[in-house]
């Protein structure tokens, strides 16, 4: 109800307790017509569900909204007979005991439906094993035979029950469903066959239950006609026949029964015929009896194929289908009967309300208001008391001697009860009520309004006889159905059988017995046209129902006290965003909380009471007030909690994405180190096998080195290729590793000579021959002289002499004594004294002529011995001449600038190598027969003189190494 309060002004209340004209039945019915037109077919009474029949598939019975219903507290809902059927489910589930629910309402009014409704919600909702499965199938498969059996198409129902329905269905402690009894559904044969296959009928079942069937139809058809007696007669036997051979009888005994009447006088038995009206009389009670009793033994069949064997404890759930109050414009004795029952279960109602109001207002500690309302056992006792009730005085008519008809048993109800406030005949009526009432008619003042019963068909109706003779027949059948719905033992009883009105009267009673151990809910049935349309709302023929069905007696017998009540905790977690203190939680009892919130919202004292349990809320537009004041609060409540659902959404992604980086994030580090471990491993193995390579680098191939060897080997030639000696001066090389020693040297010649190749190639003729002076005098001075390294790089030159062919020119100087060859020469005479004098000519760079042409041929002539040089930076070298050659004036002393130049080309001249170097001192010859010595000194400048010894002194600047 709470989630609907505020849908109230569009489709009005969903309880009708919230109406705030309760007594109005306008405002009810309005009410009423507002949710229909909505196609809102159920509203509340409080506990009492009141229904109106939509003539239309609404789509409210889907398995989701069973879904829906199941275990969801009463009121949290919009109101639905799945809600009465979880609550009782619920309750009996919690309390352990049993409950009914009563369905009522007038003709088509949708009772079977909401039976059907609640089976199938139980059906469904219930947990259920194997067994309670078959029993389930079986009772929903009964249904069609029952209707085939039971129901018949009126004015009122295309398929209308013509039975009350009472059923069980059984629970145990567990609540697993267990069973139940009828319902009815489509007038389907094949449906019809199957269910009775599963309903444990024989094939001799079903022929004896169908020639029942058929011999009823033939009895219809039997046609009787007096005779000059005034006896009745039957001019066509077929019919008789046919009837006999489908129950299993005589056709004559058949026949005679029908036209015949047995007396019985004490002793004696006398046979007499009877009248027309008399045998009409009784081929209807005989078809009557065949068909009632069949049908009995019809439920009582399929009640013992749907026992439930088990007999441990069981709580149940009845559900009663029974008609509602009928009032039409003629009344008889069904009516009267129908409307005993609602008086009856009427008073069931209201002192079930009022206790149930009562026992709550105790157990909450709030103090019982005394509520008016209409007792109606007043009216029950009109009916029912014994000796002195309309069925006691019915039956004393129908059982006395003599002449008794409807109109004496009026009279006898004028006589008896005539006084009752309750009772009204014609007769008794005043002038004004005499004008809407027949001779025949009484009139009675029922809770639900008055209603008038023609009392015409009365007594023969209670009677329900069925001759004797009738019975003896059926008895001795064949038809092994009819024999068990007749027993032979019924015949020896001389008591008279109880009336109809008794056994109603009996069966009630039993009923109402079975009720009030049972805690009650209630359904209302409401047609809303006579025409089955959907969407038509009679408002005249609905207003009639609320009376009949007394609504608004119930309304206001719940609404006597307090229009709204709810736990503390309900109430609370519904208002609590009222006020700040309890919102958004409420720590404390929800008592103390419901306190604090209606003082804060400003709750009168008389509008209200605070139970144990409960707040009890005296009128609607309290209640509503509170609504409307949530209704405003819940704008700003939904930007709250939009806020904080959509930050616990943002949250709950940014959590589950930092889950999932993390875990990623893991398997990542984890993949690269595995990857690093790999690649360690493999590094690892590596660096072994390069140690195990280079501990046996040495080693005869093998596998333990040959890797090593080999990237070794690799690598020197590739870095080698880098560090090349570029020019042949360059006399750089890569160190080779030991065992690339021999290689390397080859290598290395190879580069050398390819490089001095390149270079060679790449000189000219001149610089060739000079190359050649040069490696002679390399041959001669390398290591002897000092000053050698310096002259390596002065170029010899052919200039000196001649500037295009030295080696010609000199040979030709040689001859030709007068050229002067650029060379200071200390010329020695005999006697050898102008050597100091000359030294001064030599400083002043004078020119001599030397006589290399006779050198030359001295040479050749062996008369040369050779050629000395000292091994310091002086310019003298001295020509040996052999002493022997008596024509020599001794060995020539010669001072050159150019020294190593004159002596490689003098040296070249003579094709050897005549040339000596002397560290210290020579020996020479002055003449052939005199020596002299040359001394070879280093000074701070150079110097040559004779000492006072007669010895040269050669004195050279000490060149720095
Ligand atoms: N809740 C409902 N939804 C749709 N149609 C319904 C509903 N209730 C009843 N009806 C329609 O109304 C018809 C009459 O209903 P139902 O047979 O239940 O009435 P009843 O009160 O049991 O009548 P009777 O007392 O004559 O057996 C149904 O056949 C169905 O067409």
């Amino acid at each position: 109800m709470e989630g609907a309060l505020t849908a109230r002004d569009k489709v009005g209340v969903q309880d009708f307790v919230l109406l705030d004209a309760y007594t109005s039945e306008s405002a009810f019915v309005d009410n009423l017509h507002k949710r229909f037109s909505e196609n809102l077919i159920y509203t509340y009474i409080g506990t009492l569900l009141v229904s109106v029949n939509p003539y239309q598939e609404l789509g409210i019975y889907t398995m989701k909204q069973m879904e829906l219903y199941q275990g969801v507290n009463f009121f949290e809902l919009p109101p639905h007979i799945y809600a009465i059927a979880d609550n009782a489910y619920r309750m009996m589930c919690s309390e352990l005991n049993n409950h009914f629910i009563l369905i009522s309402g007038e003709s088509g009014a949708g009772k079977t439906e909401a039976s059907k409704k609640i089976l199938q919600y139980f059906a469904v909702t219930c947990p259920m094993t194997e067994s309670l499965q078959i029993a389930r199938d079986r009772l929903l498969l009964s249904n069609p035979v029952l209707e085939a059996f039971g129901n018949a198409k009126t004015l009122r129902n295309d398929n209308s029950s013509r039975f009350g329905k009472y059923m069980d269905i059984q629970f145990d402690f567990k609540g697993q469903c267990a069973k139940e009894l009828s319902i009815n559904d489509k007038n389907d044969w094949k449906t019809v066959s199957n269910a009775f296959a599963v309903i444990d009928f024989t094939d001799e079942d079903l022929e004896n239950l169908f020639g029942i069937i058929a011999s009823v139809l033939h009895l219809g058809n039997i046609h009787f006609k007096e005779d000059n007696q005034g006896c009745a007669t039957i001019p066509d036997t077929h019919e008789i026949k046919w009837i006999a051979k489908l129950l299993g009888v005589l056709p004559s005994v058949l026949l005679d029964a029908l036209t015949h009447r047995k007396i019985e006088a004490k002793t004696e038995e006398m046979i007499c015929p009877l009248t027309l009206d008399l045998s009409i009389y009784a081929r209807d009670a005989m078809a009557k009896a065949v068909y009632g009793r069949t049908f009995t033994w019809l439920v009582n069949k399929i009640n013992s194929s749907l026992v439930n064997k088990d007999f441990t404890k069981k709580t149940v759930i009845g559900l009663l289908d029974i008609y509602g109050f009928e009032v039409f414009d003629k009344n008889g004795f069904e009516q009267f009967c129908i409307n005993y029952c609602n008086e009856k279960l009427q008073q069931l109602l209201i002192e079930r309300t009022l206790k149930a109001e009562q026992a709550e207002y105790e157990m909450e500690g709030i103090e019982w208001e005394p509520i008016q309302y209409f007792n109606n056992k007043i009216i029950c006792d009109l009916v029912e008391e014994r000796h002195r009730g309309i069925i006691s005085i019915l039956d004393e008519e129908c059982i006395r001697p003599g002449p008794a008809t409807d109109l004496s048993f009026l009279e006898k109800l004028e006589e008896k009860v005539g006084k009752h406030a309750h009772f009204q005949t014609r007769k008794l009526a005043g002038a004004k009520g005499r004008k809407r009432m027949g001779w025949m008619e009484f009139r009675l003042f029922h809770y639900a309004g008055e209603v008038t019963y023609c009392t015409k068909g009365f007594l023969e109706k209670n009677n329900d006889l069925l001759y004797r003779h009738l019975k003896e027949v059926l008895c001795w059948s064949k038809n092994s159905i009819l024999r068990e719905c007749f027993h032979v033992a019924e015949l020896k009883n001389r008591r008279r059988p109880p009336t109809v009105g008794t056994q109603f009267k009996n069966s009630l009673s039993s009923l109402l017995e079975i009720l009030i151990s049972k805690e009650p809910s209630y359904i209302r049935c409401i047609k809303p046209n006579d025409g089955k349309e959907p969407r038509k709302f009679d408002e005249l023929l609905i207003r009639h129902q609320i009376k009949y069905l007394g609504l608004m007696e119930h309304l206001r017998v719940r609404r006597a006290g307090f229009a709204y009540r709810r736990k503390y905790e309900h109430f609370l977690q519904r208002y609590k965003s009222l006020c700040p203190d309890t919102w958004p939680h409420w720590h404390g009892r929800p008592a103390e909380g419901v306190q604090r919130l209606i003082k804060y919202i400003g709750y009168k004292p008389e509008e209200y009471k605070l139970g144990k349990t409960k707040i009890f809320i005296r009128f609607p537009r309290t209640l509503f007030a509170t609504e409307d004041a949530f209704e405003f609060s819940k704008h700003q409540l939904v930007g709250r909690i939009q806020a904080t659902y959509k930050s616990c959404l943002e949250r709950r992604t940014f959590l589950t994405k930092r889950r999932a980086a993390i875990k990623l994030e893991a398997h990542w580090r984890g993949a690269l180190a595995r990857k690093e471990a790999q690649r360690r491993k493999w590094a690892a193995q590596i660096i072994r096998k390069f140690i195990k390579g280079f501990i046996n680098r040495n080693m005869p191939l093998s596998p333990d080195n040959e890797e090593f060897v080999v990237f070794v080997r690799k690598n020197y030639i590739l870095n080698l290729r880098y560090h090349v000696p570029k020019n042949v001066l360059d006399k750089s090389w890569l160190r080779p590793p030991a065992i690339l020693e021999n290689a390397s040297n080859l290598l290395k010649r190879m580069c050398i000579r390819n490089l001095v190749r390149n270079y060679c190639c790449g000189l000219p003729a001149e610089r060739i021959a000079q190359m050649q002076q040069k490696v002679v005098t390399s041959d001669i001075f390398r290591g002897k002289k000092d000053g050698y390294t310096e002259s390596l790089n002065q170029p010899f030159a052919n200039s000196r002499l001649d500037k295009d062919d030295i080696n010609a020119k000199v040979l030709q100087q040689l001859s030709n004594e007068k050229i002067q060859y650029g060379i200071p020469v200390i010329k020695y005479d005999r006697k050898g004294f102008k050597a100091r004098q000359r030294q001064l000519i030599l400083t002043q760079k004078a020119v001599y002529v030397v006589e290399l042409a006779k050198i030359k041929q001295k040479i050749e002539y062996s008369s040369v011995k050779g050629v000395s040089t000292s091994n310091l930076s002086d310019r003298i070298f001295v020509i040996h001449i052999s002493p022997e050659d008596y024509r020599q004036k001794g060995d020539v002393i010669l001072q050159c600038e150019h020294i190593f130049e004159a002596v490689t080309k003098l040296t070249m001249l003579v094709k050897k190598n005549i040339v000596k170097v002397v560290q210290g001192s020579l020996q020479f010859y002055i003449s052939p027969a005199k020596e002299g010595t040359i001394v070879f000194n280093t000074g701070p400048e150079e110097q040559i003189y004779k000492d006072k010894n007669g010895q040269l002194i050669v004195v050279s600047v000490r060149m720095k190494s």
